[in-house]
């Protein structure tokens, strides 16, 4: 078996998980570049972004509404307080889940202040009532506020003063069409590369007075799965590691070292991820194989398995999704230092003819 124990983390608590824990709410404050100059990669976005902002700021204008789209941890959060303060605004911060009444949005959008920018995170999981109220606000700065029930209900025009909402989604396509096009602004942020995780590992060790070698970083940055977040992460453990078994600094071989105790891989996979790969493999010949059955041999949710494992393993081109079911890459063969099975047809052990036993 794959020797999983799925009691031991839960998903959402991964050290490569890339949703914001506690301890990461508290350091992220500290680590935060404070503007674009600081803003480590995403050359396309800030270079953008950079125009519509001098732009605005040169016309002495509020800056147009900016949509921020991609995977959690690549610095949404961090790119809308930077938009505030080279803007010179306040800005508010809230989610599309805490607005789930019209009236909500409306006493925030109400108490906003000449020029401050909204942070709306998660922007696609608002309600229906209040993404249409969103739309007049965003394109006239004025809301109509609903005041009684039933037939005697009034709407009472409420002028609002001008500012710039910035929107976050995971997922784009599931804003509606006419509330993306209500954004004069989108951008998308890509996964970092390899080099410019390796800056931000050295730049957060420096503000987190951290003594830290090129090799190091270099290191951290590897396994960091693309996401800064998860880079900020990683060198807090390994910078644990380093104080406790060594002399506090951190060179490629405590990097590594730590990092197995953490059962971080040299691509940045966990246990989770090896696991489903192993029976994947190991079990299954490579599959292809069901979801389901995926799920059972390693014995989580097919939730889990879909939504937590396998992006990473998709993006990283060490798993494939197929009509028939999950198939493994050859650079899964490889990662895992196992041998694929020739290509006999229908040889024992090569799974092509698998099942999902459970329905796909
Ligand atoms: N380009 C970058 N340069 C340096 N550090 C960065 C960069 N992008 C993000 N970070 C760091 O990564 C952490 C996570 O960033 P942030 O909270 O902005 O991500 P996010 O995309 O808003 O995530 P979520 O959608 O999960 O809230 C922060 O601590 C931030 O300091």
């Amino acid at each position: 078996m794959t020797g999983y124990d799925p009691t031991d983390t839960p998903a959402e608590e991964r050290l490569v998980g890339s949703g914001a824990d506690r301890e990461d709410q508290a350091v992220e404050v500290a680590l935060r570049p404070k503007d674009l100059g600081e803003f480590i990669g995403q050359e396309k976005v800030r270079e953008q972004l950079d125009l519509v902002l001098r732009a605005a700021r040169a016309r002495g204008a509020t800056a147009d509404h900016v949509l921020l789209s991609g995977a959690p941890g690549l610095g949404k959060t961090t790119l809308s307080m930077i938009i505030a303060a080279e803007m010179g605004a306040p800005i508010r911060i809230t989610s599309g889940p805490a607005i789930q009444h019209a009236g909500d949005l409306a006493a925030i959008l109400s108490s906003l202040q000449e020029g401050e920018v909204l942070f709306l995170d998660e922007i696609h999981r608002m309600s229906r009532p209040a993404e249409e109220m969103l739309y007049m606000a965003m394109e006239d700065f004025r809301v109509d506020v609903i005041v009684g029930k039933g037939p005697g209900a009034t709407a009472i025009p409420l002028e609002l003063p001008p500012f710039t909402l910035v929107g976050a989604t995971t997922r784009a396509g599931l804003l509606p069409p006419p509330l993306r096009d209500r954004f004069g602004f989108t951008a998308h942020m890509e996964f970092y590369e390899p080099h410019e995780l390796k800056r931000v590992v050295h730049r957060s060790a420096h503000l987190l007075d951290v003594e830290i070698d090129p090799a190091g970083a270099a290191e951290i940055a590897g396994r960091s799965r693309g996401t800064p977040r998860i880079a900020n992460r990683l060198l807090r453990r390994v910078r644990d590691y380093a104080q406790v078994k060594a002399d506090g600094l951190i060179t490629r071989e405590i990097a590594g070292a730590a990092l197995a105790v953490y059962e971080v891989d040299a691509r940045g996979l966990d246990r989770l991820d090896r696991a489903v790969l192993e029976a994947l493999l190991k079990l299954f010949g490579g599959g292809p194989v069901g979801l389901s059955t995926l799920a059972v041999a390693v014995g989580e949710e097919r939730e889990t398995v879909e939504e937590v494992a396998e992006p990473f393993l998709v993006r990283e081109g060490l798993l494939a999704r197929t009509p028939r079911g999950r198939v493994a890459t050859p650079a899964a063969w490889a990662h895992l230092g196992l041998t694929a099975p020739g290509s006999a047809p229908g040889g024992a052990g090569n799974g092509n003819g698998q099942q999902d036993l459970f329905g796909a």
